[in-house]
This record gives structure tokens, sequence and C-alpha cells, in this order.
């Protein structure tokens, strides 16, 4: 399967701006979800994990992010093992985890929103230049700053959750499913912000249930199976790919299905 693409495997030369090194992580006595899993996100790359359902691919958002501890294994943040760290501490290291569904405060004004991710932040200099920044990467922030966040349109509110992710700079984004809730044209719109982020510097670890949508925009994909990476390589190729695309992607676009 895949000749052409390359089995994961661990530690590699630096540029990687996060790595998950053999990690096995679960929720208490149950059976690990994570068993061995390695995923590496280099600069300025957007790396997209995809696999079944209940494959664990949030449960990974979790443990890079610190909400969930792994057992075993390494978490390594731009060349400093940050294992075992908290969220706060995670996100002071430049890990910052934009969660499934909605998290706008809809009573709350868009800058309300947006400020809430300074609030470990002192200098009122360095909040107003990542204001600045926010505002450039997503004009409709800057256009709606005083309005309630609740009047936004889904699309919208998406990039007023992105903005706040990005106010303590980090290195990395974690994005569990950011076109949950959206329609089509919504959906193409968000990925577009999430290449935006990516070429401001921004490297992304995407989760996406629409796995075709996301892997078209991701530099890197990864299969996830079995609480492993099955498989990783160039997204694009992972799209040409016919068994994966069966297995994984819901057949290829314009094919039918052959009876068995
Ligand atoms: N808080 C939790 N407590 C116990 N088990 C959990 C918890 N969260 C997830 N799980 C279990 O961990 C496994 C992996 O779940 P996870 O949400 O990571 O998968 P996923 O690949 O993101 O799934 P989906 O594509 O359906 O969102 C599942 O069997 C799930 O039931």
């Amino acid at each position: 399967m895949a000749s052409d693409l390359t089995p994961q495997t661990p530690s590699s030369p630096g540029g990687d701006l996060l790595v998950l090194d053999d990690i096995q992580a679960g929720y208490g006595r149950a059976a690990m979800v994570l068993r061995g899993l390695t995923i590496r996100v280099p600069a300025s790359t957007v790396v997209c994990l995809v696999g079944p359902n209940g494959a664990g691919k949030s449960t990974v958002l979790k443990v890079a992010s610190g909400l969930l501890k792994p057992a075993s294994g390494r978490i390594v943040v731009d060349g400093t093992d940050v294992t075992g760290q908290g969220p706060q501490e995670m996100l002071t290291s430049g890990l910052a985890h934009v969660l499934q569904g909605h998290s706008v405060f809809r009573e709350m004004t868009v800058a309300e929103n947006v400020l809430l991710g300074a609030y470990t932040m002192r200098d009122s200099a360095q909040i107003k230049e990542r204001v600045e920044f926010v505002q450039n990467l997503f004009p409709i922030v800057g256009e709606r700053w005083k309005q309630l966040a609740g009047l936004l349109s889904g699309g919208q509110q998406k990039q007023v959750e992105f903005a706040r992710s990005l106010m303590v700079s980090p290195k990395v984004v974690l994005l569990d499913e950011p076109s949950m809730g959206l329609d089509p044209k919504t959906t193409t719109k968000v990925f577009e912000q999430i290449v935006r982020m990516r070429d401001a510097g921004v490297a992304v670890l995407l989760v996406e249930q629409n796995a075709r949508r996301a892997l078209e925009t991701a530099d890197i994909g990864c299969v996830l199976d079995l609480g492993r990476v099955h498989i990783t390589g160039p997204a694009r190729e992972l799209l040409a790919d016919p068994q994966l695309s069966d297995l994984y992607l819901g057949g290829r676009p314009g094919e039918k299905k052959s009876a068995v």
C-alpha cells in the first residue's frame, strides 16, 4: 500500500516545531487510545490528521495541548522537551488549542473574545502589536471589533477563535474540526484562513472529519489507525493513493464503487 509514501519513523533532523514521539495515552483504566504514536509538525506547515471515527485524532490534540497527560512518550516543542506540562504551560511553550465546536462567547464583543487570548500577557505594547497582527490576518476581526460576536456568521466566528489563539504568538496551532457545523462555502473560506495562518509563520496541526477537503489544504497528511500513525506523506500523495482513498477518504471523487 502507498509504496511511495514514507512510513513514520521516530526522531528526525531539526526544523520540527512540534514532535510527539512514541506517545501512549488513554483515558482512565480503559485501553490506550494512542499506542506508540509519532507525529512531527515542521515549521510553516499544515499537518492534517485523518482516520476513522474514534481513531484518536482529538486525543492527539489533547495530548499536545496538555489537556491529557501521556502515559509514556515525549512531547518536544521547538527543541524543548515539554512532556508532562499542563495546558497553561503548554500555551506558554507555544501550543494553542482551538477546541472542537464553537468557543466564541456570543454575548461578548469580538474585541473581548480576542483579548481573552491575551490574558497571560502583561506588556500592553505587545498586546497592541498582536491585535494589529490578527486584525491584519483576519480583516473581519478588525471590521467587527466592537460588535457582539454572536452577530457574526459561523465562519466569521471561527476567525475570531483563530485570532484569539494567535494572541500569544504560538509556534503551533492545534485545530480540532474547524469546519464543524459550517456550510461548504464557508468551510472553503475557513481553510483559506488556515493557509493564511501558515503563510504568516504559524505551523498548524489539523484534525478534520472532512478528510479529503483537509488534505487538499494541508502540506502533510497523517493517517491514524489503531492508535498509531499508519502512514504519513505529502498530502497530495495521500489524496492520489487509490487504496488510502478507498479506506479513509470515502473513495475517489467521481468514481462509482464496484459491487462486492
Ligand atoms: N473524555 C474521554 N473519556 C473516555 N474516553 C474517551 C474520552 N474522549 C475520547 N474517548 C475515547 O477515546 C477514543 C478516541 O476518541 P477521539 O475523540 O480521540 O477520536 P477521533 O478520532 O477524534 O474521533 P472522531 O473522528 O469521531 O471525532 C474513542 O474510543 C473515545 O470513545
